[in-house]
């Protein structure tokens, strides 16, 4: 993947915070630079929505420090307006003005001294989260996908230098969500808009952010360039984040290896043999679309995922192999 190198816009440093005595995020530390994508993964209750909270300068915190282009953020008590001028919060629920129409509702934002402009970039912003035909809608008639699409809509003609967003399709159909997607992380790129964006889904992720953060545990457990984080996960947790993954004994899948440790293997990286490799029995196929997702267990009892072009009978005995590459870039755990 290609790498870009951007000037650091954002800079959190030994950031801790709890809302009691018990802190909810202890010790982070990172940088952020122009136009960059960081995404924001960990599980229910790690601390996504309170970073994104912290960043905008919504939450007090008393230890550590948070600037943005050497400004200090410091949290309600000390600035009027969170986020000022430069940062911009998408939280999950929007705040629109329901009596107003969509195009309203984006426009208001939006300078009023060149009307003209201000009718193209009203356009512009609503081609890009597809709500035209809602144009002269009062938003109170709309319903929550599109709501969520005004909103999004609205935040950017704030034009803000860092847009922070918590989980920005949540309430978006899966059918337009691709579309959306490839429209709103295009967009941010385009006008070279820092973007930070907490997301359960990796489709949010895999194919637009630069970096991921995995926050476990009130740390960040790992800060990396996407695809290093997708090829060489060092945790489980990281890698289940990303997709099926597996734990999978080394001395399982090289006979001749003699070590107690395990890599990760995704169910995508399987191979099917009707011979040799690791024995397997089927317990379930599950239908994908595309392909089929199985369940099955090894002699010792462990489960594993794999996937298969075909659906595999239950109860039939298979055989697993990785490819050498892939054990070979995987670290032991
Ligand atoms: N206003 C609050 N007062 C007290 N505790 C809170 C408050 N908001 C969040 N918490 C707690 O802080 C922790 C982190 O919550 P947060 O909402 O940041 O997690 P998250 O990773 O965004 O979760 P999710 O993925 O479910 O949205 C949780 O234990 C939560 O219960």
């Amino acid at each position: 993947m290609k790498r870009i190198f951007f000037s650091t816009m954002l800079k959190v440093r030994h950031l801790t915070f709890g809302y009691d005595k018990q802190p909810v995020l202890e010790d982070l530390s990172f940088r952020v630079s122009r136009g960059e994508y960081v995404a924001v993964m960990g599980e229910s209750g790690c601390g996504k929505s309170t970073l994104l909270k912290l960043l905008y300068g919504a939450l007090p915190f008393e230890e550590g420090s948070i600037t943005w282009k050497n400004h200090p953020i410091k949290g309600p008590a000390y600035q009027l307006l969170p986020g000022g001028e430069y940062i911009k919060y998408l939280a999950q629920d929007f705040d629109l003005m329901p009596y107003a129409t969509v195009a309203e509702n984006i426009s208001k934002y939006l300078s009023a001294t060149d009307p003209e402009q201000r009718a193209a970039r009203t356009v512009e912003l609503m081609e890009t989260m597809e709500l035209e035909q809602y144009r002269d809608v009062k938003v109170q008639f709309l319903s929550g996908g599109e709501q969520q699409r005004v909103a999004l809509a609205r935040v950017l003609a704030l034009r803000p230098e860092i847009l922070l967003l918590d989980e920005p399709f949540s309430h978006i159909d899966h059918f337009r969500r691709n579309k959306l997607r490839r429209n709103l992380f295009g967009f941010l790129k385009k006008e070279n808009i820092s973007c930070i964006c907490a997301s359960h889904d990796f489709f949010d992720v895999l194919p637009f952010a630069d970096r991921i953060m995995v926050l476990k545990d009130r740390e960040i457990l790992d800060l990396r360039h996407t695809d290093d984080i997708f090829e060489k996960p060092r945790t489980l947790y990281t890698a289940e984040l990303l997709g099926e993954a597996n734990l999978v004994p080394i001395e399982v899948l090289k006979s001749y290896a003699s070590t107690t440790r395990n890599i990760i293997v995704y169910a995508h990286e399987f191979r099917i043999s009707g011979k040799s490799g690791m024995p397997v029995t089927v317990k379930h196929t599950y239908y994908l679309g595309s392909h089929y997702r199985n369940y099955g267990v090894l002699d010792s009892g462990r489960g594993v995922y794999f996937d298969s072009e075909k659906p595999i009978e239950k109860g039939k005995k298979i055989f697993l192999n990785v490819s050498l590459e892939t054990i070979n870039k995987r670290m032991p755990i």
